[in-house]
Protein backbone atom coordinates (compact mmCIF):
# COMPACT_ATOMS: atom_id res chain seq x y z
CA UNK A 1 0.00 0.00 0.00
CA UNK A 2 2.96 2.13 1.15
CA UNK A 3 4.88 1.18 -1.97
CA UNK A 4 1.47 2.24 -4.15
CA UNK A 5 1.05 5.42 -2.73
CA UNK A 6 5.24 6.44 -2.72
CA UNK A 7 4.52 5.19 -6.55
CA UNK A 8 1.67 7.48 -7.05
CA UNK A 9 3.71 10.55 -5.51
CA UNK A 10 6.45 9.64 -7.90
CA UNK A 11 4.07 9.54 -10.56
CA UNK A 12 2.69 12.75 -9.72
CA UNK A 13 6.28 14.30 -8.51
CA UNK A 14 8.53 13.60 -11.08
CA UNK A 15 6.89 11.85 -13.87
CA UNK A 16 4.03 13.99 -14.31
CA UNK A 17 5.98 17.35 -14.77
CA UNK A 18 8.33 15.49 -16.99
CA UNK A 19 5.13 13.91 -19.40
CA UNK A 20 3.55 17.69 -19.09
CA UNK A 21 7.21 18.97 -20.78
CA UNK A 22 7.66 16.13 -22.89
CA UNK A 23 3.52 16.65 -24.35
CA UNK A 24 4.31 20.47 -24.35
CA UNK A 25 7.76 19.92 -26.39
CA UNK A 26 5.59 17.36 -28.48
CA UNK A 27 2.90 20.05 -29.28
CA UNK A 28 5.36 22.86 -29.75
CA UNK A 29 7.33 20.27 -32.38
CA UNK A 30 4.06 19.26 -34.02
CA UNK A 31 2.84 23.16 -34.38
CA UNK A 32 6.27 24.04 -35.70
CA UNK A 33 6.02 21.75 -38.53
CA UNK A 34 2.77 22.40 -39.35
CA UNK A 35 3.86 26.08 -39.11
CA UNK A 36 7.14 25.57 -40.96
CA UNK A 37 4.51 23.27 -44.02
CA UNK A 38 2.18 26.25 -44.04
CA UNK A 39 2.59 27.44 -47.51
CA UNK A 40 0.22 28.49 -50.27
CA UNK A 41 -2.00 25.18 -50.57
CA UNK A 42 -3.08 25.92 -46.74
CA UNK A 43 -4.35 29.72 -47.23
CA UNK A 44 -7.57 29.35 -46.72
CA UNK A 45 -10.09 30.74 -49.66
CA UNK A 46 -13.35 30.21 -51.83
CA UNK A 47 -13.88 26.32 -52.49
CA UNK A 48 -14.13 23.90 -54.49
CA UNK A 49 -11.36 24.68 -56.89
CA UNK A 50 -12.02 22.77 -59.65
CA UNK A 51 -9.98 20.75 -61.21
CA UNK A 52 -8.22 23.42 -64.26
CA UNK A 53 -10.89 25.94 -63.88
CA UNK A 54 -10.01 26.91 -59.98
CA UNK A 55 -12.19 28.79 -58.44
CA UNK A 56 -12.92 31.33 -61.07
CA UNK A 57 -16.46 30.31 -60.96
CA UNK A 58 -17.20 32.58 -58.30
CA UNK A 59 -17.67 35.51 -59.95
CA UNK A 60 -20.14 33.55 -62.73
CA UNK A 61 -23.69 32.20 -62.59
CA UNK A 62 -23.12 29.96 -60.35
CA UNK A 63 -21.05 31.75 -57.49
CA UNK A 64 -22.38 34.11 -55.26
CA UNK A 65 -20.50 36.80 -56.10
CA UNK A 66 -21.52 39.80 -59.32
CA UNK A 67 -18.62 40.33 -62.19
CA UNK A 68 -19.48 44.17 -61.74
CA UNK A 69 -18.66 44.30 -57.52
CA UNK A 70 -15.66 42.57 -57.33
CA UNK A 71 -14.08 45.43 -54.84
CA UNK A 72 -17.27 44.01 -52.53
CA UNK A 73 -16.41 40.74 -53.32
CA UNK A 74 -12.79 41.00 -51.83
CA UNK A 75 -14.75 42.85 -48.72
CA UNK A 76 -16.90 40.03 -48.32
CA UNK A 77 -14.22 37.20 -48.75
CA UNK A 78 -11.81 38.91 -46.09
CA UNK A 79 -14.16 38.93 -43.64
CA UNK A 80 -15.39 35.07 -44.44
CA UNK A 81 -11.98 33.52 -44.61
CA UNK A 82 -9.28 35.97 -42.85
CA UNK A 83 -6.69 38.44 -43.57
CA UNK A 84 -5.03 36.47 -46.23
CA UNK A 85 -6.66 34.58 -49.06
CA UNK A 86 -5.85 32.26 -51.97
CA UNK A 87 -7.99 32.02 -55.09
CA UNK A 88 -7.19 29.57 -57.88
CA UNK A 89 -7.11 31.12 -61.23
CA UNK A 90 -6.91 29.15 -64.94
CA UNK A 91 -4.45 25.91 -64.49
CA UNK A 92 -4.98 26.33 -60.64
CA UNK A 93 -2.63 29.08 -60.51
CA UNK A 94 -2.56 30.67 -57.33
CA UNK A 95 -3.29 34.22 -56.52
CA UNK A 96 -3.30 35.31 -52.73
CA UNK A 97 -4.56 38.68 -51.37
CA UNK A 98 -3.92 40.20 -48.15
CA UNK A 99 -5.01 42.82 -46.15
CA UNK A 100 -2.91 42.92 -43.44
CA UNK A 101 -0.55 45.93 -43.66
CA UNK A 102 2.40 44.33 -42.65
CA UNK A 103 1.82 41.78 -45.22
CA UNK A 104 1.59 44.82 -47.99
CA UNK A 105 4.19 46.74 -47.12
CA UNK A 106 6.29 43.51 -47.10
CA UNK A 107 5.35 42.95 -50.44
CA UNK A 108 5.93 46.40 -51.84
CA UNK A 109 8.82 47.51 -49.70
CA UNK A 110 10.42 44.81 -51.96
CA UNK A 111 13.58 46.48 -53.51
CA UNK A 112 14.16 45.12 -57.30
CA UNK A 113 15.47 46.28 -60.45
CA UNK A 114 12.84 44.83 -62.34
CA UNK A 115 9.68 44.58 -60.53
CA UNK A 116 6.87 42.27 -61.88
CA UNK A 117 3.28 42.96 -62.27
CA UNK A 118 1.29 40.14 -63.44
CA UNK A 119 0.39 41.08 -67.17
CA UNK A 120 -3.44 41.55 -68.48
CA UNK A 121 -2.79 38.42 -70.24
CA UNK A 122 -5.94 38.83 -72.76
CA UNK A 123 -3.90 41.84 -74.09
CA UNK A 124 -0.59 40.62 -74.22
CA UNK A 125 -1.99 37.23 -76.11
CA UNK A 126 -3.83 39.33 -78.45
CA UNK A 127 -0.73 42.16 -78.92
CA UNK A 128 1.01 38.81 -79.89
CA UNK A 129 -1.13 37.73 -82.43
CA UNK A 130 -0.80 41.33 -84.01
CA UNK A 131 2.76 41.48 -85.40
CA UNK A 132 1.75 43.71 -87.42
CA UNK A 133 1.10 46.57 -85.09
CA UNK A 134 2.97 45.50 -81.95
CA UNK A 135 6.68 44.69 -81.53
CA UNK A 136 6.48 44.16 -77.62
CA UNK A 137 3.70 43.65 -75.34
CA UNK A 138 3.99 47.55 -74.24
CA UNK A 139 5.40 49.08 -71.10
CA UNK A 140 1.96 48.52 -69.29
CA UNK A 141 2.40 44.50 -69.79
CA UNK A 142 6.06 43.43 -70.41
CA UNK A 143 7.98 42.35 -67.74
CA UNK A 144 11.96 42.11 -66.97
CA UNK A 145 14.62 43.87 -69.30
CA UNK A 146 12.52 44.68 -71.84
CA UNK A 147 9.97 46.59 -69.84
CA UNK A 148 12.89 48.32 -68.30
CA UNK A 149 14.51 49.62 -71.63
CA UNK A 150 11.18 50.99 -73.08
CA UNK A 151 10.49 52.67 -69.32
CA UNK A 152 13.63 54.06 -69.59
CA UNK A 153 13.67 55.03 -73.13
CA UNK A 154 9.42 56.55 -73.10
CA UNK A 155 8.71 58.16 -69.98
CA UNK A 156 11.67 60.47 -68.44
CA UNK A 157 10.08 63.34 -70.27
CA UNK A 158 6.70 62.31 -69.02
CA UNK A 159 7.69 62.09 -65.46
CA UNK A 160 10.26 65.08 -65.60
CA UNK A 161 8.91 67.86 -63.31
CA UNK A 162 9.91 70.70 -65.38
CA UNK A 163 8.11 69.51 -68.43
CA UNK A 164 5.13 68.74 -66.59
CA UNK A 165 5.46 72.41 -65.68
CA UNK A 166 6.06 73.78 -68.80
CA UNK A 167 2.19 72.42 -69.64
CA UNK A 168 1.11 74.35 -66.86
CA UNK A 169 -0.26 77.72 -68.28
CA UNK A 170 -1.95 74.86 -71.20
CA UNK A 171 -3.54 73.14 -68.44
CA UNK A 172 -5.15 75.88 -67.03
CA UNK A 173 -6.82 76.57 -70.29
CA UNK A 174 -7.84 73.15 -70.21
CA UNK A 175 -9.71 73.68 -66.54
CA UNK A 176 -11.19 76.78 -68.11
CA UNK A 177 -13.03 74.76 -71.19
CA UNK A 178 -14.18 72.36 -69.03
CA UNK A 179 -15.31 74.66 -66.69
CA UNK A 180 -17.18 76.39 -69.50
CA UNK A 181 -18.79 73.06 -70.73
CA UNK A 182 -20.22 72.93 -67.29
CA UNK A 183 -21.67 75.94 -67.42
CA UNK A 184 -22.90 75.71 -70.65
CA UNK A 185 -24.35 72.17 -69.89
CA UNK A 186 -26.27 73.25 -66.89
CA UNK A 187 -30.15 72.99 -66.66
CA UNK A 188 -32.48 75.38 -65.31
CA UNK A 189 -31.61 73.69 -61.61
CA UNK A 190 -27.72 73.93 -62.58
CA UNK A 191 -27.43 70.38 -62.94
CA UNK A 192 -24.97 68.55 -65.08
CA UNK A 193 -26.45 65.13 -65.73
CA UNK A 194 -24.17 62.72 -66.93
CA UNK A 195 -21.29 64.75 -65.26
CA UNK A 196 -18.67 61.58 -65.34
CA UNK A 197 -18.91 61.81 -69.73
CA UNK A 198 -18.00 65.35 -69.40
CA UNK A 199 -14.95 64.30 -66.48
CA UNK A 200 -13.53 61.25 -69.29
CA UNK A 201 -13.88 64.45 -72.20
CA UNK A 202 -11.38 66.07 -69.79
CA UNK A 203 -9.41 63.36 -69.12
CA UNK A 204 -9.17 63.03 -73.07
CA UNK A 205 -8.10 66.09 -73.62
CA UNK A 206 -5.87 66.70 -70.97
CA UNK A 207 -3.95 63.33 -71.49
CA UNK A 208 -3.74 65.01 -75.36
CA UNK A 209 -2.80 67.99 -74.66
CA UNK A 210 0.38 66.52 -72.35
CA UNK A 211 1.33 63.04 -74.77
CA UNK A 212 0.68 64.74 -78.41
CA UNK A 213 1.12 68.27 -77.27
CA UNK A 214 -2.07 69.78 -78.68
CA UNK A 215 -5.22 70.54 -78.20
CA UNK A 216 -7.81 68.18 -79.62
CA UNK A 217 -11.14 69.75 -78.80
CA UNK A 218 -13.16 67.37 -76.63
CA UNK A 219 -14.05 70.15 -74.56
CA UNK A 220 -16.20 71.92 -77.40
CA UNK A 221 -19.59 71.85 -76.65
CA UNK A 222 -20.24 70.12 -79.64
CA UNK A 223 -20.23 66.63 -78.41
CA UNK A 224 -17.35 65.50 -80.42
CA UNK A 225 -17.95 61.52 -81.68
CA UNK A 226 -14.33 60.53 -81.77
CA UNK A 227 -14.31 61.26 -78.26
CA UNK A 228 -17.19 59.62 -77.24
CA UNK A 229 -16.06 56.64 -79.41
CA UNK A 230 -12.78 56.62 -77.78
CA UNK A 231 -13.95 56.75 -73.89
CA UNK A 232 -16.36 54.04 -74.64
CA UNK A 233 -13.64 51.88 -76.48
CA UNK A 234 -11.62 52.43 -73.36
CA UNK A 235 -14.59 51.48 -70.99
CA UNK A 236 -15.14 48.28 -72.82
CA UNK A 237 -11.47 47.66 -73.07
CA UNK A 238 -11.60 47.55 -69.27
CA UNK A 239 -14.39 45.72 -68.20
CA UNK A 240 -13.26 42.95 -71.26
CA UNK A 241 -10.03 42.43 -69.53
CA UNK A 242 -11.76 42.29 -65.99
CA UNK A 243 -14.24 39.65 -67.34
CA UNK A 244 -11.43 37.73 -69.05
CA UNK A 245 -9.07 38.05 -65.93
CA UNK A 246 -11.75 36.87 -62.95
CA UNK A 247 -14.20 35.30 -65.26
CA UNK A 248 -13.79 31.62 -66.27
CA UNK A 249 -10.95 31.33 -68.92
CA UNK A 250 -12.78 30.03 -71.73
CA UNK A 251 -11.42 32.74 -73.77
CA UNK A 252 -8.49 30.70 -73.85
CA UNK A 253 -9.68 27.73 -76.02
CA UNK A 254 -12.17 29.77 -78.35
CA UNK A 255 -13.38 33.22 -78.36
CA UNK A 256 -15.82 34.42 -75.99
CA UNK A 257 -17.98 37.61 -76.11
CA UNK A 258 -15.38 39.64 -73.22
CA UNK A 259 -12.40 38.33 -75.41
CA UNK A 260 -14.01 39.50 -78.88
CA UNK A 261 -14.88 42.94 -76.82
CA UNK A 262 -11.58 43.26 -76.05
CA UNK A 263 -10.29 42.93 -79.56
CA UNK A 264 -12.97 45.01 -80.84
CA UNK A 265 -11.86 47.72 -78.44
CA UNK A 266 -8.31 47.15 -78.71
CA UNK A 267 -8.89 47.86 -82.72
CA UNK A 268 -11.06 50.63 -82.13
CA UNK A 269 -8.71 52.67 -79.72
CA UNK A 270 -6.07 51.29 -81.84
CA UNK A 271 -7.75 53.56 -84.71
CA UNK A 272 -9.24 56.28 -83.67
CA UNK A 273 -5.67 57.09 -82.00
CA UNK A 274 -3.74 56.41 -84.96
CA UNK A 275 -5.57 58.87 -86.33
CA UNK A 276 -5.18 61.66 -83.86
CA UNK A 277 -1.35 60.90 -83.77
CA UNK A 278 -1.04 60.98 -87.77
CA UNK A 279 -3.22 64.60 -87.36
CA UNK A 280 -0.77 65.58 -84.77
CA UNK A 281 1.60 65.01 -87.25
CA UNK A 282 0.67 66.05 -89.98
CA UNK A 283 0.50 69.86 -88.21
CA UNK A 284 3.56 69.48 -86.12
CA UNK A 285 5.01 69.13 -89.94
CA UNK A 286 3.18 71.85 -91.31
CA UNK A 287 3.57 74.51 -88.34
CA UNK A 288 6.02 73.47 -86.36
CA UNK A 289 4.43 73.08 -83.08
CA UNK A 290 5.02 74.64 -79.17
CA UNK A 291 8.04 73.43 -77.81
CA UNK A 292 7.01 73.88 -74.21
CA UNK A 293 4.11 71.43 -75.10
CA UNK A 294 5.26 68.88 -77.69
CA UNK A 295 8.03 67.55 -75.91
CA UNK A 296 6.45 64.21 -74.71
CA UNK A 297 5.24 63.64 -78.23
CA UNK A 298 8.34 64.33 -79.56
CA UNK A 299 10.57 62.36 -77.14
CA UNK A 300 8.62 59.00 -77.76
CA UNK A 301 8.91 60.00 -82.13
CA UNK A 302 12.78 60.43 -81.37
CA UNK A 303 13.43 57.71 -78.70
CA UNK A 304 16.47 55.79 -79.99
CA UNK A 305 16.17 52.49 -80.92
CA UNK A 306 12.61 51.78 -81.36
CA UNK A 307 10.44 50.83 -84.15
CA UNK A 308 7.74 52.90 -84.96
CA UNK A 309 5.49 50.49 -84.44
CA UNK A 310 6.53 50.57 -80.94
CA UNK A 311 6.36 54.17 -80.28
CA UNK A 312 2.90 54.13 -82.01
CA UNK A 313 1.51 51.51 -79.35
CA UNK A 314 3.41 53.53 -76.28
CA UNK A 315 1.31 56.44 -77.29
CA UNK A 316 -1.83 54.66 -77.28
CA UNK A 317 -1.16 53.31 -73.94
CA UNK A 318 -0.49 56.61 -72.33
CA UNK A 319 -3.88 58.14 -74.01
CA UNK A 320 -5.66 55.34 -72.90
CA UNK A 321 -4.27 54.90 -69.40
CA UNK A 322 -5.23 58.64 -68.87
CA UNK A 323 -8.98 58.89 -69.93
CA UNK A 324 -11.22 56.71 -67.12
CA UNK A 325 -8.58 56.85 -64.67
CA UNK A 326 -8.72 60.80 -64.54
CA UNK A 327 -12.38 61.02 -65.62
CA UNK A 328 -13.10 58.78 -62.66
CA UNK A 329 -10.71 60.39 -59.84
CA UNK A 330 -12.23 64.05 -60.72
CA UNK A 331 -15.73 62.32 -60.39
CA UNK A 332 -14.67 60.63 -57.06
CA UNK A 333 -12.56 63.90 -55.89
CA UNK A 334 -15.56 66.13 -56.59
CA UNK A 335 -18.30 63.63 -55.13
CA UNK A 336 -16.17 63.57 -51.63
CA UNK A 337 -16.44 67.32 -51.92
CA UNK A 338 -20.01 67.78 -52.57
CA UNK A 339 -20.93 65.45 -49.78
CA UNK A 340 -18.44 67.48 -47.32
CA UNK A 341 -19.83 71.46 -47.14
CA UNK A 342 -17.45 72.16 -44.44
CA UNK A 343 -13.99 70.91 -46.38
CA UNK A 344 -15.90 72.44 -49.07
CA UNK A 345 -15.46 76.16 -47.80
CA UNK A 346 -12.38 75.46 -46.30
CA UNK A 347 -10.98 74.82 -49.23
CA UNK A 348 -12.73 78.25 -51.20
CA UNK A 349 -11.41 79.81 -48.49
CA UNK A 350 -7.60 78.77 -49.24
CA UNK A 351 -7.88 79.16 -53.01
CA UNK A 352 -9.85 82.61 -52.53
CA UNK A 353 -6.99 83.74 -50.29
CA UNK A 354 -4.16 82.04 -52.32
CA UNK A 355 -5.75 82.88 -55.81
CA UNK A 356 -8.93 85.53 -55.69
CA UNK A 357 -11.26 85.53 -59.04
CA UNK A 358 -10.47 83.79 -61.80
CA UNK A 359 -6.65 84.38 -62.14
CA UNK A 360 -4.54 81.56 -63.50
CA UNK A 361 -3.24 79.23 -61.15
CA UNK A 362 0.98 79.00 -60.64
CA UNK A 363 2.72 76.69 -59.78
CA UNK A 364 3.59 78.01 -56.33
CA UNK A 365 0.39 78.72 -55.90
CA UNK A 366 -0.61 75.21 -55.80
CA UNK A 367 2.58 74.26 -53.95
CA UNK A 368 1.26 76.23 -51.33
CA UNK A 369 -2.01 75.22 -51.15
CA UNK A 370 -1.82 72.23 -48.47
CA UNK A 371 -5.61 72.44 -47.96
CA UNK A 372 -6.27 71.60 -51.66
CA UNK A 373 -3.18 68.79 -51.85
CA UNK A 374 -4.51 67.14 -48.18
CA UNK A 375 -8.15 67.25 -49.93
CA UNK A 376 -6.80 65.23 -52.81
CA UNK A 377 -4.43 62.94 -50.51
CA UNK A 378 -7.67 62.01 -48.40
CA UNK A 379 -9.72 61.27 -51.85
CA UNK A 380 -6.83 58.69 -53.07
CA UNK A 381 -7.29 57.09 -49.67
CA UNK A 382 -11.50 56.88 -49.74
CA UNK A 383 -11.81 56.67 -53.27
CA UNK A 384 -9.18 55.47 -55.30
CA UNK A 385 -10.10 54.63 -58.70
CA UNK A 386 -6.89 51.54 -58.58
CA UNK A 387 -8.32 49.27 -55.43
CA UNK A 388 -5.17 47.24 -55.43
CA UNK A 389 -1.34 46.98 -56.51
CA UNK A 390 -0.46 43.85 -57.65
CA UNK A 391 3.03 42.21 -58.09
CA UNK A 392 4.56 38.82 -58.89
CA UNK A 393 7.08 37.38 -55.79
CA UNK A 394 10.68 37.66 -56.53
CA UNK A 395 12.00 35.71 -53.64
CA UNK A 396 10.69 32.99 -51.17
CA UNK A 397 8.33 35.68 -48.65
CA UNK A 398 6.85 34.49 -45.51
CA UNK A 399 3.11 36.33 -45.55
CA UNK A 400 0.89 36.06 -42.29
CA UNK A 401 2.86 33.16 -41.45
CA UNK A 402 2.30 31.23 -44.44
CA UNK A 403 5.54 30.43 -47.22
CA UNK A 404 5.20 31.60 -50.47
CA UNK A 405 7.72 30.99 -52.94
CA UNK A 406 8.89 33.12 -56.22
CA UNK A 407 6.47 33.49 -59.42
CA UNK A 408 3.28 34.10 -56.66
CA UNK A 409 0.66 36.40 -57.90
CA UNK A 410 -0.26 38.62 -54.86
CA UNK A 411 -2.91 41.39 -54.64
CA UNK A 412 -2.32 44.10 -51.99
CA UNK A 413 -5.49 45.02 -51.36
CA UNK A 414 -4.99 49.06 -50.38
CA UNK A 415 -7.89 49.94 -50.30
CA UNK A 416 -9.52 48.00 -47.98
CA UNK A 417 -6.36 48.21 -45.74
CA UNK A 418 -7.47 51.76 -45.88
CA UNK A 419 -10.44 51.98 -44.43
CA UNK A 420 -9.60 49.93 -41.76
CA UNK A 421 -9.51 51.91 -38.09
CA UNK A 422 -6.28 50.00 -37.09
CA UNK A 423 -4.51 52.00 -40.10
CA UNK A 424 -6.41 54.68 -39.81
CA UNK A 425 -8.33 56.30 -36.71
CA UNK A 426 -11.78 57.58 -38.02
CA UNK A 427 -11.45 55.32 -41.21
CA UNK A 428 -14.67 55.64 -42.88
CA UNK A 429 -14.32 59.70 -42.42
CA UNK A 430 -13.32 61.83 -45.47
CA UNK A 431 -10.94 64.11 -42.96
CA UNK A 432 -8.64 66.50 -44.67
CA UNK A 433 -6.93 67.92 -41.69
CA UNK A 434 -5.69 64.49 -41.08
CA UNK A 435 -2.91 64.73 -43.55
CA UNK A 436 -1.57 68.37 -42.08
CA UNK A 437 0.46 69.04 -39.71
CA UNK A 438 1.57 72.24 -38.56
CA UNK A 439 -0.33 73.12 -41.97
CA UNK A 440 2.05 71.34 -43.68
CA UNK A 441 1.01 68.40 -46.01
CA UNK A 442 2.40 65.03 -43.95
CA UNK A 443 2.94 61.89 -46.59
CA UNK A 444 2.59 59.08 -44.30
CA UNK A 445 1.54 55.51 -45.13
CA UNK A 446 3.31 55.32 -48.19
CA UNK A 447 2.10 51.77 -48.83
CA UNK A 448 -0.95 51.98 -48.32
CA UNK A 449 -2.27 55.09 -49.87
CA UNK A 450 -0.74 54.45 -53.59
CA UNK A 451 -3.22 55.50 -56.13
CA UNK A 452 0.08 55.20 -58.72
CA UNK A 453 1.20 52.32 -57.32
CA UNK A 454 4.53 52.27 -55.82
CA UNK A 455 8.37 51.25 -56.83
CA UNK A 456 9.71 51.21 -60.06
CA UNK A 457 6.40 50.66 -61.44
CA UNK A 458 4.81 53.36 -59.97
CA UNK A 459 2.40 55.45 -62.88
CA UNK A 460 4.75 57.46 -64.90
CA UNK A 461 1.20 59.76 -65.03
CA UNK A 462 1.67 60.18 -61.71
CA UNK A 463 3.19 64.01 -61.53
CA UNK A 464 0.83 65.05 -64.36
CA UNK A 465 -2.18 64.08 -63.11
CA UNK A 466 -1.66 65.26 -59.73
CA UNK A 467 -1.38 68.83 -60.72
CA UNK A 468 -4.29 68.25 -63.20
CA UNK A 469 -6.40 67.62 -60.10
CA UNK A 470 -5.36 70.37 -58.30
CA UNK A 471 -5.95 72.55 -60.62
CA UNK A 472 -9.48 71.25 -62.10
CA UNK A 473 -10.62 70.86 -57.99
CA UNK A 474 -9.63 74.48 -57.39
CA UNK A 475 -10.89 75.97 -60.56
CA UNK A 476 -14.29 74.37 -59.72
CA UNK A 477 -14.29 75.27 -55.97
CA UNK A 478 -13.70 78.96 -56.63
CA UNK A 479 -16.38 79.34 -59.33
CA UNK A 480 -18.54 76.71 -57.95
CA UNK A 481 -20.75 75.84 -54.79
CA UNK A 482 -20.97 71.90 -55.71
CA UNK A 483 -23.69 69.60 -54.58
CA UNK A 484 -24.64 65.76 -55.23
CA UNK A 485 -27.93 64.38 -55.39
CA UNK A 486 -28.56 60.63 -53.61
CA UNK A 487 -25.34 58.77 -52.62
CA UNK A 488 -22.42 57.57 -55.32
CA UNK A 489 -22.86 54.01 -56.40
CA UNK A 490 -19.65 51.95 -57.61
CA UNK A 491 -18.64 49.49 -59.55
CA UNK A 492 -15.85 47.61 -60.67
CA UNK A 493 -14.39 47.89 -64.05
CA UNK A 494 -11.29 46.94 -63.43
CA UNK A 495 -11.21 50.22 -62.35
CA UNK A 496 -13.74 51.61 -59.77
CA UNK A 497 -16.19 53.90 -61.24
CA UNK A 498 -19.35 54.73 -60.45
CA UNK A 499 -22.13 52.55 -61.60
CA UNK A 500 -25.20 55.33 -62.49
CA UNK A 501 -24.60 58.51 -64.81
CA UNK A 502 -24.03 60.81 -62.01
CA UNK A 503 -25.54 64.06 -61.13
CA UNK A 504 -23.59 67.54 -60.13
CA UNK A 505 -25.05 70.57 -59.22
CA UNK A 506 -22.98 73.40 -59.86
CA UNK A 507 -24.29 76.84 -58.10
CA UNK A 508 -21.59 80.10 -59.02
CA UNK A 509 -20.69 81.87 -56.35
CA UNK A 510 -22.08 85.06 -55.74
CA UNK A 511 -19.04 86.95 -54.76
C1 LIG B 1 -5.96 59.29 -62.06
C2 LIG B 1 -5.21 58.84 -63.04
C3 LIG B 1 -4.34 57.61 -62.96
C4 LIG B 1 -4.29 56.64 -62.01
C5 LIG B 1 -5.12 56.52 -60.72
C6 LIG B 1 -3.28 55.69 -62.43
C7 LIG B 1 -2.92 54.56 -61.70
C8 LIG B 1 -1.94 53.66 -62.09
C9 LIG B 1 -1.54 52.51 -61.32
C10 LIG B 1 -2.10 52.09 -59.96
C11 LIG B 1 -0.57 51.86 -62.02
C12 LIG B 1 0.17 50.58 -61.58
C13 LIG B 1 1.43 50.99 -60.81
C14 LIG B 1 2.14 49.84 -60.10
O1 LIG B 1 1.97 48.68 -60.47
O2 LIG B 1 2.90 50.13 -59.15
C15 LIG B 1 -0.36 52.61 -63.24
C16 LIG B 1 0.54 52.26 -64.23
C17 LIG B 1 0.71 52.98 -65.40
N1 LIG B 1 0.11 54.18 -65.73
FE1 LIG B 1 -1.26 55.19 -64.65
N2 LIG B 1 -2.77 56.10 -63.62
C18 LIG B 1 -3.37 57.28 -63.97
C19 LIG B 1 -3.12 58.04 -65.10
C20 LIG B 1 -2.17 57.77 -66.04
C21 LIG B 1 -1.81 58.62 -67.14
C22 LIG B 1 -2.40 60.00 -67.41
C23 LIG B 1 -0.85 57.98 -67.85
C24 LIG B 1 -0.10 58.43 -69.07
C25 LIG B 1 0.12 59.65 -69.39
C26 LIG B 1 -0.61 56.70 -67.20
C27 LIG B 1 0.27 55.73 -67.64
C28 LIG B 1 0.57 54.58 -66.97
C29 LIG B 1 1.52 53.58 -67.46
C30 LIG B 1 2.27 53.64 -68.79
C31 LIG B 1 1.62 52.58 -66.47
C32 LIG B 1 2.50 51.33 -66.49
C33 LIG B 1 3.83 51.67 -65.83
C34 LIG B 1 4.83 50.51 -65.76
O3 LIG B 1 4.41 49.37 -65.66
O4 LIG B 1 6.02 50.81 -65.79
N3 LIG B 1 -1.42 56.62 -66.10
N4 LIG B 1 -1.20 53.70 -63.26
Amino acid sequence: MILMILKGQFVKCIWRPVLRCNLKLNFLFTAQLQHRRRSVRDIPGPRPALPVLGTRWIYSVFGRYKMNQIHEAYRDMFQRYGRIIREEAFWNFPVVSLLERRDIEAVLKQPSKYPLRPPTEVIAYYRQSRPDRYTTLGIVNEQGEKWHMLRNILTPELTSAKTIQRFLPELNLVAEDFISLLRTTRDKQNMVAGFEEMANRMGLESTCTLILGRRMGFLDSEVDPLAARLASAVKNHFCASRDTFYGLPFWKVFPTRAYKMLVNSEDQIYDIVSELVESALKEERDTCALDAVSSVFMSVLNAPGLDVREKKSAIIDFIAAGIQTLGNTVVFVLYLIAKHPRVQERLYEEMHQLAPGRCPLRAETLRSATYLQACIMEAFRVLPTATCVARILETEMELSEYQLSPGTVVLCHTWLACQEEANFTSASEFLPERWLHDGELMRTSPFLVVPFGCGRRICPGKRFVEQELHLVLAKIVREFHVDFEGELDLQFEFLLAPQAPTNFIFRDRNE
